[in-house]
């Protein structure tokens, strides 16, 4: 039996989720609302009770043409002829359910594994339920957190299978668009997702219910733009690039940094000489204004403190809803416990429209990473050119997003290119700040070019690397001290010709090469 998961809702008939109000009624406003199931879920009600509450959603839902399914219960689903069930992994067999169940039933099997979807699939589940997605206060017994990441693998290796799927687990209005998106596969989507305490507890469950279907049924703003690789791709790049250079000094974009005390002085010098504006707050809270401005955030880990983490997520929160680019710098990710917990809390609080860090960095986001950071620096390469464009390319394609890996050599991917940049000076590398300035630069860039993230970063790069080279080549420069304000003048000076019409300080000078996987 077809059904359509686009919206399920999943009861919860717990006090503080109900406060007092009748679950029938709840469930009869969000189909009012727009849910395309619902799914009769008590672990603590006697049978009786169980019976009597099923009976009468039942009558609710079949108003409305909508499916109901009754979670681990068989027995309870057969009392009252509902659609089908779901069982979980310590439930009744799918085999003995199916046994039981009329021919037509719904039977759906909730997997946290692939061993499990698997084995789902070859008994002939009607469809998934995966999770959990996220983990949440109200359900801490979770066997597997599996984010938008770990769900699109499993997406991806039963992409044979014609098997429907939802995604469950601390889905609600603000990441609702980002589960759908970051979880599909090139191969195959989840077919919706399921909804607990977003209805179940909102004030208005008829107005939480439209407002989901509202948000599933349209992309999101950050979604990424497919450019396929051109013939000649970089050097089709480059034409661009001054072009886009000229705009952002048009434009000149707000960039608000959360940034590490280290290096905010000189970040925000080089944002104001390339003819950008920075802020610089620490404070979760300011951002509900902040990015009102349609500018960019940057969230850069560097001095991460106790509080950092829960003032980055209301910042990624607030600039996510508006889509106004988002950029996470992991600094030091892999050097700290505290700091590899700040890249999962991180990476699954939100949309980041780049992430930007060396190489040790871009590994420990990957996941990969048997190397210990040192510090915030990356440390001794173990990757070879290729390797590094896979990684970058690998994990812009996980997120669904643009990756830059910086080094002597940067590699720059939006899952489908990737570019290397050979500009630059060592000079660079022994300023400390001068990886966290790209990730403010690329903020001002993605703000003002939208439609093509990756030629926006490449833009920034290439203008702030050329500048490096003309900085490094004055006489008067003799080490990382003398470079730093002949840098802040090279740049100041590119951004006087761009804001002039004046491109001749890009010409012959890229070094950029495509990387074919
Ligand atoms: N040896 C080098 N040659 C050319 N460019 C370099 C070199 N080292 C670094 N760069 C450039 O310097 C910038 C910063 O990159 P790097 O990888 O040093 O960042 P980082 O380690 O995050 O720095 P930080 O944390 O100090 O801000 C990039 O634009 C990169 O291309
Ligand atoms: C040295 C240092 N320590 C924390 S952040 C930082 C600046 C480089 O990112």
């Amino acid at each position: 039996m077809a059904v359509d998961l686009s919206l399920y809702l999943v009861t919860d008939s717990t006090p503080a989720i109900l406060k007092g109000r009748d679950l029938c009624t709840i469930v009869e406003e969000a189909c009012k609302g727009g849910v395309t199931v619902v799914q009769y879920r008590d672990k603590k009600s006697d049978t009786g009770v169980q019976i009597a509450t099923a009976r009468k959603l039942h009558q609710i839902c079949q108003k409305y043409s909508v499916p109901l399914l009754i979670n681990d219960r068989v027995d309870v689903a057969l009392a009252v002829g509902a659609e089908g069930v779901h069982l979980g992994q310590d439930d009744m067999l799918f085999t003995e359910a199916k046994k039981m169940l009329p021919k037509d039933s719904i039977i759906g099997i909730s997997a946290s594994t692939l061993e499990e979807a698997q084995k789902a699939i070859a008994d002939g589940a009607d469809y998934l339920g995966i999770g959990t997605m996220f983990s949440t206060p109200t359900k801490t017994n979770t066997r597997y957190t599996l984010g938008t990441a770990g769900t699109q693998a499993i997406l991806d290796a039963i992409s044979a299978s014609p098997v429907s799927t939802v995604a469950i687990g601390g889905i609600n209005h603000s990441n609702v668009q980002r589960v759908i998106y970051q979880s599909e596969s090139p191969k195959k989507a989840l077919d919706g997702v399921a909804i607990v305490s977003a209805i179940m507890a909102a004030d208005d469950p008829k107005a939480a219910s439209e407002d989901l279907v509202n948000l599933i049924k349209n992309p999101p703003r950050f979604a990424l733009t497919a450019h396929p690789s051109r013939a000649n791709e970089a050097e089709a790049l480059l034409q661009e690039v001054p072009a886009i250079v000229r705009k952002m000094v048009e434009v000149h974009p707000l960039v608000h940094n959360m940034i590490n005390f280290v290096v905010a002085n000189f970040v925000a010098n080089v944002i104001l000489s390339i003819g950008a504006s920075p802020i610089m707050s620490p404070y979760g809270d300011e951002a509900t204004d902040l990015c009102k401005f349609d500018g960019a955030l940057l969230i850069n880990m560097g001095t991460l403190t106790s509080e950092s983490v829960s003032n980055y997520m209301k910042a990624v929160k607030a600039y996510n809803g508006r889509g106004n680019p988002v950029i996470y710098d992991p600094v030091g990710a892999g050097a700290t416990g505290i700091r590899r917990n700040a890249v999962s809390d991180l990476m699954a609080c939100g949309y980041f429209d780049l992430i930007k860090g060396n190489e040790g960095e871009i590994r420990q986001v990957w996941g990969s990473s048997g190397v210990q950071q040192r510090g915030v620096d990356s440390g001794p390469s173990t990757l070879d050119g290729q390797q590094k464009a896979r990684l970058a390319r690998d994990l812009a394609r996980r997120e669904r997003n643009v990756v830059l890996m910086t080094g002597a050599i940067d590699y720059l991917s939006d899952g489908e290119r990737v570019i290397a940049v050979e500009n630059g000076h060592p000079f660079l590398g022994q300023v400390t700040g001068t990886g966290c300035a790209v990730g403010s630069i690329s903020g001002c860039f993605l703000t003002a070019h939208r439609s093509d993230r990756l030629l926006a970063v490449l833009s920034g790069i290439l203008m702030y690397e050329i500048a490096a080279e003309n900085a490094a080549s004055k006489e008067y420069v003799r080490g990382p001290g003398s470079f730093v304000p002949a840098f802040l003048d090279e740049l100041y000076a590119i951004r006087t010709a761009a804001s002039n019409g004046d491109d001749s300080w890009f010409a012959g000078r890229a070094k950029v090469q495509e990387i074919k996987l």
